[in-house]
């Protein structure tokens, strides 16, 4: 089936504009229409002219983080635009940021609907498009105190060096055999598989796993689903012109997008309900960094994500939590979780190679303080002093959300001067923030160097000027484990494997 970009709907779209441009212009008196008068009152910040019913979104762009970067460039780091009738603030750099989502953390702390949720008209039910309320706020505790505790996320350490075992260990086995290997494949099966063990106890990919058309559809179905999250539905702003994504068959597509990922997440959860999802032991017994018997996998087997939600109570407390928020969270992992962790990976790999002097002087940091007789563990990283400057020098230059998701505002304010109010969206454009000249020297340039000198810069949510898991309230509750896995995949491979550029490429 093939999916609709946003820039096919928006031509549909202008088609009936056009038609109705004039009927509109006479009806509302051009600008002077309420909304018009509301906005003259307002001190807003500048941005461009909006057109009449789309705004500015024609200046979007299939790029947008660019397009707004230089729109920033002419109208300044706070700039105002619209889509549709829906008002925009954009954010591009580290000063005001900390404006938004620290000193008014709870003012912008609101989600948009997200894409299409007219289409569905259900409750939204995932942690990623809550709105700022009681039950996003019952999630997010229980992500803090039971998900993404240290001692959790050490309980599955062992599941991770398997993990990670099993990817070094296939590399190595297709380049013996002279195949051609897809280390973006590679990884990205490791992010998932890690993934699944935590959630579900389940490994998809791999030797020997029956499974691996099941994985590439539940695969397949997260991706279509995460670029669903990506699209501009003109109906979504334009409300009259909702009828383009039914003659487009556009919902029915989302619809059975949806459908078909519940499907599949409710089979998974009955199957955990019944005991019928299970690691099998091959893994275990394969896997030389772990003493492996049948008897004490299941004795070691931690308890898994999905067995801590099931266990979990409703925001009232009086009852458990609905099966229904369960697949949610399972797939805000899965799609927060996988390929933006594989992603970064993928670039600091493809980074160090265009970069040898920085891939020798990892190296040598890793025979130095690991050897070549052993592997690397977690409990080397803070040891690694260039490896944690190439993983933020990584996150600088290659955000997994290069426009930060959507904030709103649930009540009105005023910042820096200028009045938004409630329900005005927030765009962080995080990828110009980390590419800012005022903080950054040569800021296209790849140079661990620049956190050598500045160790204590970090990805945190504390600066500003780099906040690739974005920062307040709604910081990505996910960031200790992303982290973990950039920093042991990019470790691993560099341990044990020499990349270069073939003659024939360029840098
Ligand atoms: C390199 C890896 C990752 C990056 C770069 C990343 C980045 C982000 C960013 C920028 C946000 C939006 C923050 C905001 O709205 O201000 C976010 C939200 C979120 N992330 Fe991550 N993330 C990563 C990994 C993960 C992982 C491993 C998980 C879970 C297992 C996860 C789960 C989530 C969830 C649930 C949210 C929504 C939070 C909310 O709305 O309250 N992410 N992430």
């Amino acid at each position: 089936m093939q999916l609709w970009s946003w820039e096919s709907l928006l031509l549909l779209g202008l088609v009936s504009i056009v038609t109705l441009l004039l009927f509109v212009k006479v009806l509302f008196g051009g600008a002077g229409g309420l909304q018009g008068r509301k906005a003259m009152k307002l001190r807003l910040p500048p941005g461009p002219r909006p057109l009449p019913i789309i705004g500015n979104m024609h200046q979007f762009g299939d790029k947008p983080h660019i397009s707004l970067w230089n729109l920033a460039k002419m109208y300044g780091p706070i700039m105002h635009l619209k889509l549709g009738s829906q008002r925009l603030v954009v954010v591009s750099s580290a000063d005001a940021a900390r404006e938004f989502v620290k000193v008014q953390d709870k003012v912008w702390a609101g989600r948009p609907l997200p894409p299409g949720a007219d289409i569905f008209k259900e409750n939204i039910e995932n942690i990623v498009w809550a709105p700022y309320g009681n039950y996003w706020r019952h999630l997010r505790k229980i992500c803090t105190i039971e998900l993404f505790t240290s001692k959790r996320l050490e309980s599955f350490r062992p599941l991770r060096t398997q993990e990670f075992s099993q990817m070094v260990r296939a590399i190595w086995d297709d380049s013996q055999q002279g195949k051609v290997v897809d280390l973006a494949v590679k990884i990205s099966h490791l992010s998932f598989n890690n993934m699944t063990r935590m959630l579900l106890n389940k490994r998809f990919f791999g030797v020997n796993m029956s499974g691996q058309e099941e994985a590439f559809r539940f695969k397949e179905l997260n991706t279509r689903f995460l670029s669903l999250a990506g699209v501009i539905i003109i109906g979504d702003y334009v409300p009259w012109l909702k009828w383009i994504t039914v003659v487009t068959d556009f919902n029915k597509y989302m619809k059975k997008v949806k459908a078909d990922v519940d499907d599949m997440l409710q089979e998974f959860l009955e199957a955990k309900k019944n005991g019928k999802l299970c690691m099998n032991n091959e893994l275990q017994n394969n896997d030389s960094t772990t003493p492996a018997t049948a008897a004490n996998k299941n004795q070691n087997q931690p308890d898994d994500f999905v067995d801590i939600l099931l266990r979990q109570p409703t925001e009232d407390g009086t009852g458990h939590l609905a099966d229904s928020s369960i697949k949610a969270v399972i797939q805000d992992m899965i799609v927060a979780g996988t390929d933006t962790s594989s992603n970064v990976v993928e670039w600091g790999i493809s980074e160090l190679i265009r970069h040898p002097e920085a891939e020798k002087k990892l190296q040598e940091e890793l025979d130095r303080v690991i050897g070549k007789e052993r592997i690397v563990t977690e409990a080397d990283i803070p040891n690694l002093p260039y490896l944690n400057a190439v993983v933020k020098e990584t996150f600088r230059l290659h955000p997994q959300t290069p426009i930060n998701l959507p904030h709103k505002s649930i009540e009105d304010t005023t910042l820096g001067g200028f009045d938004f109010p409630v329900n005005t969206i927030l765009l962080l454009n995080i990828y110009a923030i980390q590419r800012d000249p005022k903080w950054w020297e040569r800021p296209e340039e790849f140079d661990p160097e620049r956190f050598i000198k500045n160790p204590e810069i970090n990805v945190t949510g504390s600066h500003f000027q780099l906040i690739p898991f974005g920062s307040g309230r709604r910081q990505c509750p996910g960031m200790p484990l992303g982290v973990l896995f950039v920093q042991m995949g990019l470790a691993r491979l560099m341990h044990s494997f020499q990349f270069s550029l073939p003659a024939t490429a360029s840098a």
